[in-house]
């Protein structure tokens, strides 16, 4: 196979990625880092996939259908952004394991799948729901700060092994069992704690989430 075949099999495979949350709600902070993570790894699409039942933390104050409407109207038209809502049609906690096999069934054996994760939801991975499965199933890429490599913790320099490459390009060589820690520069300082006590306590939320969002909750009364 010459190099530009190759080149052009490379591309034909399917790579896509999901970034879960509660999105409650959804924030530029989470939008932008989404749109740069597709940039940053070529890929096909980002599925921003609102947990039902967070495992990790209490059941969030807005129901999963708010959340997915929010989710939608943040995202609009975006190129490559998809509001993906198969952890709220399921029961029970929404372990990102089942959520990564639901998309390795759809999308098949060679497609190219990404478990985003936040540098510091990494740091607890090993603690997380059959953690062992999640490469099974995906790649995991760690969106850092530039100033923010640290040692692991060893439970999980033990799962990650000899898993870590340096380019996306290694990482994609395979469908699953990867594992990249990736520089984004633009971490927006914006948590969705700080823009619910800003609208339970009548604050400006402006600037902090997209426009169709704010007029989300304010036509639904959330958050007050
Ligand atoms: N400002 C931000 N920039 C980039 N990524 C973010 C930002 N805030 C959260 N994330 C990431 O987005 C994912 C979903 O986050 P989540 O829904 O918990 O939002 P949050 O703002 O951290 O919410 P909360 O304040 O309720 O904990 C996580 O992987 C988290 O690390
Ligand atoms: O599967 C697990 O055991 C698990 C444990 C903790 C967090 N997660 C997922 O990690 C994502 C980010 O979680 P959080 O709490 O940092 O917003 C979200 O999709 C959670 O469902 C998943």
């Amino acid at each position: 196979m010459s190099v530009a075949d190759q080149g052009a099999s490379e591309s034909a495979v399917l790579r896509v990625a999901m970034l879960g949350g509660t999105f409650d709600p959804v924030h530029l902070g989470h939008l932008r880092s989404a749109v740069e993570l597709r940039e940053a790894l070529a890929l096909d699409r980002v599925h921003l996939i609102p947990a039902h039942v967070p495992p990790h933390r209490t059941a969030p104050g807005v129901s999963g259908e708010q959340r997915l409407a929010m989710l939608e109207a943040g995202i609009g038209d975006t190129p490559g952004l998809v509001a993906d809502a198969r952890e709220l049609r399921r029961e029970g906690p929404s372990y990102s394991a089942d959520t990564l096999a639901s998309l390795r069934e759809e999308l098949g054996e060679q497609a190219r799948i990404v478990m985003a994760v936040g540098h510091d939801a990494f740091l607890k991975l090993a603690s997380w729901h059959q953690p062992e499965r999640l490469f099974a199933l995906a790649h995991v890429v760690v969106i850092e700060r530039p100033d923010h490599r640290s040692a692991l913790p060893a439970a999980l320099a033990n799962l990650v092994g000899e898993r870590e490459v340096g380019t996306s390009r290694e990482l994609f060589a395979t469908p699953c069992g990867g594992l990249l820690r990736l520089s984004l520069p633009s971490r927006m300082a914006i948590s969705a704690t700080d823009i619910r006590q800003r609208l339970a306590t009548g604050r400006s939320v402006r600037y902090l989430l997209p426009e169709a969002v704010e007029r989300h909750i304010r036509t639904h009364g959330l958050y007050r």
